[in-house]
């Protein structure tokens, strides 16, 4: 699993890290593992660090003594560096003591002629975007030179991943003692580039966000053993499709069929085109230990959406099924209810814009999954999973933007709505399902179709169980 961390609980732990060591050592511990990637970059743009040129962009609080001490440890290795100040006369005092007396200088532009820049104009001290003198500095970076960002990507805010202003976009972060939210959720992870991170020592607690990794999705699948039986191993039923759009109910089977389910059943009206496609379909209602409801459902449908939750198996409730769901109802259940609206369906379950849910994702599957008591998976880039009283939220880490077609928001919920049917809870299913289907989009490359989506995921369960 990896795991992210709050700045409240990174500062917490560095209190207490900082208390048993002498002042200054864990910013040279940052310092020397920033100063290692940097120099790994050089070395691979041109190979040496010696004579390369390094731009310092310099924040007033430590975030900016981690790019001066950095880039001492450049300068002694015979790196040009230059230290461009957001404001001269707050520079962390130590740092720039060091990097003169390395050699390095002091500008107040930005050189055009770089190798390599390194933001630390804003740590995890930032608030909101970068003010007017960062977003100048930031504004001018030269174009096509890589950027490193040091701890995160100034700008960016630490904890949710909001971008609230101007802010400076990397090629590689180089993060200390923990991943930040920020860095796994976007718009901030767009601007992370490649995270690398660097061991502090930090002793830290519960994580607030969590990836899943191939060896923890492993751990979940449900993979069938001799005593398996096709009931045993779980029957999801499919409530989708419409006149209109039938094919939502041949995508939501496809996903349920690669999603380890013994049997799928599907209940609506088109089942002739579910049947042309997958013969291996059960047709009508019967018992079922999980449903999806909502693809392609259309207008009307709100009784067959009500009856679902009344019963007692797991449900997943996905796209035109989410409309005018109750809170109340849902708290009321027993079995596992996993929501999967995109970023507009989440807006009208909140009541707020789309551009709020987009700017602000990890507020609001929080409020979402706290309202309804329930497991929500906020679709789109940087899917998140929260659960109702479950202090991690999980972020996904697979996936590509191919995957915004129309289509393959069905196949997932026909996947997850298969795990749930396997016996997994409403987070767990969620976030597997999202995880095996970003994989198979990747396999499949760009642009794809979202029933090629369904048609990879085989081979994606193998890469994680098999890896
Ligand atoms: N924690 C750890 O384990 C370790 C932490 N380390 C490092 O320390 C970093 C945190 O340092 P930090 O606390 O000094 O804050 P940092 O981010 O440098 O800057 C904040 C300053 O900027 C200002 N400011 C704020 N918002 C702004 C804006 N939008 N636009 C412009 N200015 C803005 C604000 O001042 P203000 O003007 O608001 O008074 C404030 O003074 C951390 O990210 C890591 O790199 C490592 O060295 C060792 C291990
Ligand atoms: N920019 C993006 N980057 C990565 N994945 C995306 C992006 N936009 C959408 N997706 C994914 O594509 C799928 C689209 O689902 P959805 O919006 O329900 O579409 P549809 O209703 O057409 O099936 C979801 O799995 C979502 O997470
Ligand atoms: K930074």
């Amino acid at each position: 699993m990896r795991t992210a961390y709050s700045v409240e609980t990174v500062r917490a732990a560095e209190r207490e890290l900082m208390a048993r060591l002498p002042e200054g050592a864990l910013m040279l511990r940052a310092a020397a593992g920033l100063a290692a990637v940097c120099a790994g970059l050089l070395a691979r743009r041109r190979g040496r660090v010696y004579g390369s040129r390094v731009v310092l962009l310099v924040g007033p609080g430590d975030n900016g003594g981690d790019a001066l001490y950095a880039g001492a440890r450049l300068a002694r290795r015979g790196a040009g560096v230059t230290a461009v100040p957001m404001d001269p006369e707050r520079m962390h005092a130590g740092g720039l003591a060091a990097l003169r007396a390395a050699g390095g200088r002091v500008a107040q532009a930005v050189p055009q002629r770089a190798d390599l820049v390194v933001d630390g104009l804003l740590g995890i001290g930032g608030r909101g975007g970068l003010r007017p003198a960062g977003a100048a500095l930031a504004e001018r970076i030269p174009p096509g030179v890589p950027v490193v960002a040091v701890d995160l990507p100034s700008g960016v805010d630490a904890d949710t991943g909001e971008v609230a202003g101007p802010a400076v976009t990397a090629d590689v972060t180089v993060t200390f003692g923990a991943y930040k939210p920020g860095l796994l959720i976007d718009p901030g992870a767009s601007r992370a580039g490649a995270v690398h991170l660097v061991d502090i020592g930090l002793e830290l607690p519960e994580p607030e966000v969590e990836a899943l990794q191939h060896a923890d999705v492993a751990g979940l699948l449900p993979e069938p053993t001799a005593s398996s039986d096709k009931y045993r191993r779980g029957v999801v039923g499919i409530v989708a499709g419409s006149a209109q759009y039938p094919g939502a109910a041949v995508l939501a089977v496809a996903g349920a069929l690669r999603g380890g389910a013994g049997a799928v059943r599907y209940v609506g009206p088109a089942a002739d085109s579910v049947l042309a496609r997958y013969p291996e379909t059960l047709i009508g209602p019967g018992r079922v230990q999980a449903w999806v409801i909502g693809p392609g459902l259309g207008e009307g449908r709100a009784g067959e959406v009500a009856d679902v939750l009344a019963g007692d198996a797991a449900v997943l409730v996905d796209a035109d099924g989410l409309r005018g769901l109750d809170p109340a109802v849902l708290r009321a259940r027993t079995a596992p209810t996993l929501l999967t609206p995109h970023a507009g369906e989440a807006a009208a379950l909140l009541g707020v814009s789309r551009e709020s849910v987009e700017a602000g994702r990890l507020a609001a599957v929080r409020r979402l999954a706290e309202r309804y008591g329930a497991a929500v998976l906020l679709k789109g880039s940087t899917t998140l999973v929260a659960s109702g009283g479950v202090r991690a939220v999980r972020v996904n880490p697979t996936g590509t933007p191919w995957l915004a077609t129309a289509g393959s928001g069905d196949v997932l919920s026909g996947l997850a709505g298969s795990l749930l049917a396997g016996g997994l809870s409403g987070a767990d299913a969620g976030s597997v399902g999202a995880y095996l289907h970003g994989l198979a989009a990747r396999r499949t490359g760009g642009p794809l179709l979202a029933h090629q989506v369904a048609e990879a995921l085989p081979a994606a369960w193998r890469d994680t169980t098999h890896p």
